[in-house]
C-alpha cells in the first residue's frame, strides 16, 4: 500500500469514528441546520429534481431535506448499486410509498423491481455523501468509487454544465487539503449545518 492510499484509509477511520461519535441531540441540530444552509442556495432552491441518500455510520441526515422538498414538489431520488454494472450507481424515485430494502452494505434504498429510474445526468442536483472534504471541490468517500463511476461523464462535458454535484457533511469533516486523483470528480462546493463551502470559481 502507498503512503497516500496509506493517508486516506487513515483519514477515512479517524473521520468515520468523529462522526458516528457524534450524539443524537447533535445529529439532530446538524440536519436542522444543513436544511437552513441548503435553503439559501440558489443552485438548490432551483432544482426541480434532486438525489439524496438515506444517512448511515453518523453521515449528516438528509431527512429533513428530503420532508422539505416533498413539501415543495421537488421530486426526490435515492441512489441504489446497480445490479449489473459493477460499482455504479442508479438512481429511483424515493416517494412516501416506496419500499425500501437494505444493500449489502446495510445502507436502506429502494428495491428496484418496477422502479422508475432516472439516469444520472437527468438530475438538476445530486447531494453527495462523503467522509472528508476540502474548500476546493475535494471529496473523500467510502472508498468504492461510486459516485465517482457514474459522475465520471462530467470530466468530458463541458464544466458548468448538467448535472450539479454538491456534498453534505458535519462541518468537523472539513480538512485543510486533499489530494486528488485523476478519477475524482470535483464538487460544486459543500454544504454543512453551519455554512455552504463555494468551490466553483
Ligand atoms: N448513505 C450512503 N449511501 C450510499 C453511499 C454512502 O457513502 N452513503 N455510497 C457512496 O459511495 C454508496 C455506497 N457505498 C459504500 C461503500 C462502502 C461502504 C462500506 O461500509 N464499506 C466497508 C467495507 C465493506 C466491505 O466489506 O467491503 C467499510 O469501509 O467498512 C458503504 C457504502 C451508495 N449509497
Ligand atoms: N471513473 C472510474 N473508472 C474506473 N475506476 C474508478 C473510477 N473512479 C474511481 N475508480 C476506482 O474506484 C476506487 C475507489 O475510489 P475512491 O477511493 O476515490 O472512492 P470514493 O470516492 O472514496 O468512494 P465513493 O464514491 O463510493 O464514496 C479506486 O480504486 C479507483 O481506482
Amino acid at each position: 500500500m502507498n503512503k497516500a492510499t496509506d493517508f486516506k484509509q487513515n483519514l477515512r477511520r479517524q473521520m468515520r469514528k468523529a462522526r458516528r461519535s457524534l450524539t443524537p441531540a447533535q445529529q439532530r441540530q446538524h440536519a436542522h441546520g444543513l436544511l437552513a444552509t441548503l435553503r439559501r442556495l440558489t443552485q438548490f432552491r432551483r432544482s426541480r429534481t434532486i438525489a439524496l441518500y438515506l444517512a448511515s455510520d453518523g453521515e449528516i441526515s438528509a431527512e429533513q431535506v428530503i420532508d422539505y422538498c416533498r413539501k415543495r414538489g421537488k421530486q426526490c431520488f435515492l441512489p441504489v448499486l446497480h445490479p449489473v454494472r459493477h460499482n455504479r450507481l442508479w438512481f429511483i424515485e424515493y416517494k412516501k410509498e416506496t419500499v425500501l430494502t437494505k444493500n449489502i452494505y446495510g445502507i436502506k434504498e429502494p428495491s428496484v423491481i418496477r422502479a422508475p429510474r432516472r439516469p444520472a445526468w437527468a438530475l438538476d442536483l445530486v447531494l453527495l455523501p462523503l467522509v472528508a472534504f476540502d474548500d476546493e471541490g475535494g471529496r473523500l468517500g467510502m472508498g468504492g468509487g461510486y459516485y465517482d463511476r457514474t459522475f465520471a461523464f462530467k470530466q468530458s462535458w463541458r464544466k458548468d454544465r448538467g448535472t450539479r454535484l454538491i456534498g453534505l457533511a458535519h462541518d468537523l469533516q472539513k480538512v485543510d487539503q486533499l489530494t486528488t486523483e485523476s478519477w475524482d470528480i470535483p464538487l460544486e462546493g459543500v454544504a454543512t449545518e453551519q455554512r455552504f463551502y463555494n468551490a466553483a470559481q
